[in-house]
């Protein structure tokens, strides 16, 4: 079945691309918001709608998979058990929303899981951009490509005054979120995340979790994107969003500096106490995994730590989920079986590495 190869592996491509400045910035994120005229919205929508507009939709964008030079799948949500929609949401390919909906819904992927068109979530079409590292400009640009496409065929809720139309007013306008995913350690390390929060949601912006509205902060990771649409043009929003990032980087590089200057020991032991838990430990909660995976990461970035790649790390961030550990499993697990799970999928994924470590020294003597 076309879907398992999206569920069977915890590290979408983007995930394990090394984009700028990605020794901060995980990833770039853009979303655009539409619905199409002559249907009502998702909130009073009747499911004969629902399917009208799942097939207009899936089928106009399936036609430009050539176009587009990609290889689009169509999933349908009711096709999918609730384990893989709970591994969809892990990945962010899905939003909560969407796999809870008990409407007639789908997610058309790319291949490569770089984009993901929701319809029949809040609105009828939410269409999202996948990069890694810092690519504002680059994201967009393909989301405007899709959206031109659909346009084509597709008659867009428009209005000259206020926009694109959408179920939520706060996404009149644009429809736009721009979005970056940010590891900020030293700062939060250094307890200034308060007042950068302060300052950021005074410019605009919105601080998140890394599962986006309504989520903690796991691991330090933190998703900054614009607050409102309306009265902005995309390019206002875009250049916001990368000066906003820009000057977050540079403060977390200064804390960085900061930490390397006045604690150098005390952060190099507590970033090996973490690689030595996340190497060792029987049970490990998600918040203990998020905050050891945090630290190792930031090892590596300041050079402290070698030998460990970055892109597993993104995998263990992604597979201890609930969702990912019970696909593994082949089973239901209560809350301390995942912990105690969980502790083994990342021990034997870093002790894999290793292994490897070991066999290439090997061949190299
Ligand atoms: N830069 C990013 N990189 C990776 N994933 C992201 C990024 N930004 C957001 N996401 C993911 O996208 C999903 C949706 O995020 P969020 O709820 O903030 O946005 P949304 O659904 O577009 O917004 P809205 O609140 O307007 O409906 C979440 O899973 C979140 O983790």
């Amino acid at each position: 079945m076309v879907i398992e190869k999206f569920l069977d592996n915890s590290l979408s491509s983007w995930m394990a691309g090394r984009g700028e400045h990605s020794d901060i910035v995980m990833s770039t994120r853009i979303r655009l918001a539409r619905n199409l005229t002559g249907y009502r919205f998702p909130l009073a929508f009747t499911e004969d709608e629902a399917h009208r507009i799942d097939q207009s939709i899936s089928a106009t964008l399936l036609d430009a998979s050539e176009e587009l030079q990609m290889n689009i799948s169509s999933v349908q949500i009711k096709d999918l058990s609730e384990l893989n929609r709970q591994v969809l949401v892990e990945k962010h390919l899905i939003s909560p929303k969407l796999a809870n909906s008990r409407i007639e819904g789908s997610v058309l992927l790319s291949e490569d899981e770089s984009v993901s068109v929701m319809i029949n979530e809040e609105d009828h079409i939410r269409m999202q951009c996948l990069f890694p590292g810092l690519q504002i400009e680059e994201a967009y640009a393909l989301a405007d490509k899709i959206d031109r496409i659909l346009e084509k065929e597709l008659s867009y809720a428009f209005d000259e005054q206020f926009g694109y139309l959408t179920s939520c007013p706060t996404n009149t306008g644009t429809g736009l979120r721009a979005s970056v995913m940010m590891h900020l350690p030293a700062l939060t390390m250094s307890k200034q995340m308060n007042r950068i929060v302060t300052i950021i949601s005074r410019l605009g912006m919105v601080v998140r979790g890394i599962y986006g509205e309504g989520s903690e902060a796991l691991g330090n990771v933190y998703q900054v994107s614009n607050q409102t649409t309306l009265g902005k043009t995309e390019e206002d929003i875009l250049a916001d969003l990368q000066s906003i990032t820009e000057q977050i980087i540079q403060k977390e590089k200064e804390a960085r500096s900061a930490l390397l200057k006045h604690s150098a020991n005390t952060l190099e032991d507590r970033l090996y106490r973490s690689l030595g838990t996340l190497s060792y430990a029987r049970i490990m909660t998600t918040e203990e995994a998020g905050k050891c995976l945090s630290d190792v990461r930031l090892g590596i970035d300041m050079g402290l730590i070698q030998d460990v790649d970055v892109t597993i790390l993104n995998e263990c961030m992604v597979f201890m989920q609930p969702g990912f550990l019970q696909k593994f499993a082949g089973a239901t697990l209560n809350t301390s079986e995942r912990d105690m799970f969980r502790a083994k999928l990342i021990r034997e994924r870093l002790q894999k590495m290793g292994e490897k470590r070991i066999t290439k020294g090997e061949e190299l003597a």
